[in-house]
């Protein structure tokens, strides 16, 4: 078989071809259209719907499949991980919770707008949130780590992981592990669709939530867009996408390594390299080969799909310029920048879910074990998305509270852009005298002090 890796070129005086910004789940159309009935089938069907799903996509053989893992086979999955990945899993949680320890907001704050008027936030944790955790093109514990951590810093109530079942019904053991390790106890067996649909609308088994986070196939992206009136559908994280960003300081053997970590996740991931040099392109594409060779075939096959399809391969550019505004444009989900000096590129780039600086940070760091969290937003939504985060966990509440010397001012102010925007009821409330005054309004305690966040 022959690797023609697809290869571009690309002058910063052109406008950036279209096609080159385009991701599997750029057109999800089939997608919709494949998941309303399994979703419609799940809101009617509740249990039995998962049960028929897992067995006609994760070739469940089990007619009765629980959906609830029970807290035997998590025991069963602790006894059977060897202690060698237990100790790394504790390692990236240990970092991943110290990132989002660090992440965590105050509980509240207040200012004093102007003399007497009080205002500030609240953050509180969203009541119930799951994390879907894939298991079709690989198993994910690490995922485990990077969603369920930010929801147990934020201090979520109703925490819980849903994911699919192997075919003789069990959960992968690391998934469940990483469970246990991380205090996670409600874990459910439920894939793609059906699983969004299992959490939106909640089943006989399966408790109704109010957001899910975490990535998954073009399958879940479509059934989370289909449900968003629903469920808070978190972070957009789709199949994985890389961009290695190189000048000419780089060996063309390890960018083409780099290349390969993303793009060996699935034939429906995206990885480019873009680069400005024609030595590091041409190195880049002749190192390929070998390292496919040495890699499992079937991970290699998914990588050579992508580098070798619409979706992936090598940019030249005839400016490192060029390169970054191909990068931003692209707004990748990781950015590795292989440069001289990485990080006065990074005040370059604007759109990028995560940017990895240097020879010593490859993509795959990133993944597991850094800290920073790897729920990334895909397909261009680095625009305006961030990294899953503490953030998405809680919501704000805004509060304010006025003295009552303040008000008068505040009054006369508020009554006449009521009138102007013709409300005679709001103008009405503070044209209207207010002789009681508050019982302790004018002091307000510190922000926190009596207030409960749950
Ligand atoms: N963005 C991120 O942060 C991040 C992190 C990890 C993984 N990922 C990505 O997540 C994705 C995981 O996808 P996956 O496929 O491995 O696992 P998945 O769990 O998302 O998908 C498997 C499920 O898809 C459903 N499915 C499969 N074929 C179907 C069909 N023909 N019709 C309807 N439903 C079908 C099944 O229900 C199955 O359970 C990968 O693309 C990977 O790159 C992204
Ligand atoms: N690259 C994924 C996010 O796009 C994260 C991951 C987990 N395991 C391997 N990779
Ligand atoms: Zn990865």
């Amino acid at each position: 078989m022959t690797d023609r890796i697809s290869f571009h070129d690309f002058s910063g005086a052109a406008p950036i071809p279209a096609e080159l910004l385009r991701r599997t789940e750029s057109d999800l159309t089939p997608y919709l259209e494949r998941v309303a009935p399994i979703i419609e089938r799940v809101r009617q069907e509740g249990d039995d719907a998962l049960r028929h799903f897992a067995r006609q996509f994760d070739k469940v053989t089990q007619p009765d499949l629980a959906l609830k893992v029970t807290e035997a086979e998590i025991d069963a999955a602790m006894e059977a991980m060897d202690p060698e990945i237990l100790d790394s899993m504790r390692y990236a949680i240990a970092n991943i919770r110290r990132f989002h320890e660090a992440q965590k907001p105050e509980e509240s704050w207040m200012i004093e707008v102007r003399p007497g008027i009080w205002a500030g936030d609240r953050t509180i944790p969203i009541e119930s949130v799951a994390c879907y955790v894939p298991r079709g093109k690989g198993c994910f514990p690490s995922v485990v780590a990077m969603t369920a951590i930010p929801g147990m810093v934020a201090g979520v109530q109703r925490l819980v992981i849903i994911t699919p079942p192997a075919p003789d019904g069990s959960v992968d053991a690391g998934t469940l592990a990483a469970a246990r390790l991380i205090g996670v106890t409600d874990i459910y067996k439920s894939g793609g669709a059906q699983a969004v649909a299992a959490i939106a609308y909640g089943t006989q088994t399966i408790p109704a939530c109010d957001k899910i986070v975490g990535p998954g196939s073009p399958y879940v992206v479509a059934a989370k867009r289909l449900l968003s009136d629903r469920l808070d559908p978190g972070v957009p994280a789709g199949p994985s996408e890389s961009i290695i960003l190189t000048d000419d300081s780089v060996d063309p053997v390890l960018a083409a390594l780099d290349l390969i970590i993303e793009s060996e996740h699935g034939p429906d991931s995206s990885a480019w390299l873009v680069t400005s040099s024609r030595r590091v392109a041409e190195g880049v594409m002749e190192a390929l080969p070998l390292h496919w060779a040495a890699m499992e075939p079937g991970r290699a096959a998914f990588s050579r799909a992508v580098l070798c399809g619409a979706h992936g391969g090598v940019l030249l550019t005839d400016t490192m310029e060029a390169a970054i505004a191909f990068t931003n444009a692209y707004a990748p989900e990781h950015l590795e920048i292989l440069t001289a000096d990485p990080m006065a590129d990074l005040g370059r780039i604007r759109h990028a879910g995560e940017v990895l600086l240097g020879s010593s940070t490859p993509v795959t760091l990133g993944n597991y074990v850094l800290g920073p969290n790897a729920v990334l937003p895909t397909n261009r939504a680095a625009r305006t998305h961030s990294p899953l985060s503490v953030h998405d966990f809680t919501k704000r509440m805004s509060f304010a509270r006025v003295a009552q010397n303040a008000y008068p001012e505040a009054a006369r102010h508020a009554e006449r852009l009521a009138q102007y925007e013709q409300f005679p009821g709001h103008a009405r409330a503070v044209s209207t005298a207010r002789p009681q005054p508050t019982p302790g309004s004018d002091h307000m305690p510190l922000p926190g002090a009596n207030m409960p966040t749950s």
